[in-house]
C-alpha cells in the first residue's frame, strides 16, 4: 500500500446564483450553475499503515485537525488506515472558487479508493456535504445545476468556454454575506432555458461590491474586458469567452499587478482522469 495517487482537486465557477427563499434553520435556498473548471490544486495521497493523517505543502494558515482534507479523510478512516496528503494550492481562500470543498470532495474520492472503502457516489456525497455546502457537486464531478441549499443537483453539458477570472486581494466570509440584512433573498426561480437565455445574476453581487472595494475595483476592470459576474459571495470575479484566443487576449489585457488566471470550463471534473472506476 505505498504507491501515491495525485489528482487535481478543480476550481468552480457559480455562473449565477439566486437566492429564493430563507429556510428555518437560516440556511438559504438557491439556484446556482455550478461549472467546474480544468484548473485548480494538486493533492498527492501516499496510504500507510500508521493510522496517521499528515498534511505536508501548501496547508495556509490552516490548523492540520481544521483542514477539510484531514476531516474528510477521517470520515472515511478505519483500524490502522493512514495517508500522507501533498497539498499544491493555487485556489485562492474564500474566493468563492470552492476550494476548501474540492479538497475534501477529492481527498473522499481518492481514500475510497486506496483504503477500498467501496462507499457509492451517494455515500460519498453524503459524507461530504456535513463539511461544507459544495462537497457534494464536487464528487458527483459534473457542472451542474443546483436547487434545494445547492444540493439537489442535475448534470448539464455546458458549450465549450474559457473563463478569465480575477482573485482580488481580499477574503469575503460566506456567512457574513448570507446574513446580511441587505442581501436580496426573494429571487423568483428560473428555469434552466431562462438562464441560457440571459436572464440571470449573482444576488451577492451589489452587496459584495459595497462591502469590498477590492471587488468593485476588480469587477470594474473586467467590466472593460467582458460580461463580468461575482461566483459565489466572492471574492473572485469572472468573465466568460466562447473563443480560447480571446479570452487569452483579454487576460493579456488586464493590469500588470493583478491576480488573475484563465481556465477551461469542463462538462466532467478533471479529478476523475486519475481514478480508477471513472
Ligand atoms: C453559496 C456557495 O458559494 C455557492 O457555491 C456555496 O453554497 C457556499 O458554500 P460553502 O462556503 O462551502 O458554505 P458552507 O461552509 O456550507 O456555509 C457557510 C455559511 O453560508 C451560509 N449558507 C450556505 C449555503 C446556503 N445554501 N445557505 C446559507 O445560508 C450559512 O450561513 C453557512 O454557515
Ligand atoms: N484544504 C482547504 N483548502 C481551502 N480552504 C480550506 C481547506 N480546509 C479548510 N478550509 C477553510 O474552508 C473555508 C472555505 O474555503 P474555500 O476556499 O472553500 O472558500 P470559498 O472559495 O469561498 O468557497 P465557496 O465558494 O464554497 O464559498 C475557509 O475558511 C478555509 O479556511
Amino acid at each position: 500500500m505505498t504507491d501515491s495517487l495525485s489528482l487535481l482537486a478543480p476550481a468552480k465557477l457559480n455562473l449565477f446564483l439566486h437566492i429564493t427563499g430563507r429556510r428555518p434553520d437560516g440556511y438559504h435556498n438557491l439556484q446556482t450553475l455550478f461549472q467546474i473548471l480544468d484548473w485548480g490544486d494538486t493533492l498527492t495521497f501516499t496510504p500507510n499503515h500508521s493510522g496517521e493523517i499528515t498534511l505536508s505543502g501548501s496547508t495556509f494558515d490552516i490548523a492540520p485537525e481544521n483542514n477539510l482534507i484531514h476531516r474528510s479523510a477521517a470520515l472515511l478512516q478505519e483500524g490502522d488506515l493512514g495517508v500522507d496528503v501533498h497539498v499544491s494550492k493555487r485556489i485562492p481562500q474564500g474566493g468563492g472558487l470552492g476550494g476548501g470543498s474540492s479538497n475534501a470532495a477529492t481527498t473522499l474520492l481518492a481514500l475510497n479508493q486506496l483504503w477500498a472503502r467501496e462507499q457509492s457516489i451517494e455515500q460519498l456525497q453524503q459524507l461530504g456535504a456535513s463539511l461544507g455546502a459544495d462537497v457534494p457537486v464536487f464528487v458527483a464531478g459534473h457542472t451542474a445545476w443546483a436547487e434545494g441549499v445547492g444540493d439537489i443537483l442535475e448534470a448539464v453539458q455546458l458549450p465549450q468556454s474559457w473563463y478569465v477570472v480575477v482573485a482580488p486581494d481580499c477574503h469575503v466570509s460566506t456567512a457574513e454575506i448570507f446574513s446580511h440584512q441587505q442581501l436580496t433573498r426573494d429571487t423568483s426561480p428560473i428555469t434552466i432555458a431562462a438562464f441560457f437565455e440571459g436572464h440571470s445574476r449573482n444576488d451577492c453581487q451589489d452587496l459584495v461590491r459595497n462591502l469590498y472595494p477590492e471587488v468593485d475595483n476588480a469587477l470594474k476592470i473586467l467590466e472593460k474586458i467582458g460580461s463580468a459576474r461575482l461566483t459565489g459571495t466572492g471574492a473572485c470575479v469572472f468573465a466568460r469567452f466562447a473563443e480560447e484566443a480571446e479570452a487569452r487576449e483579454a487576460l493579456g489585457r488586464l493590469p500588470t499587478g493583478l491576480n488573475a488566471f484563465m481556465a477551461t470550463g469542463v462538462n466532467r471534473s478533471p479529478t476523475f482522469e486519475g481514478l480508477v472506476n471513472n
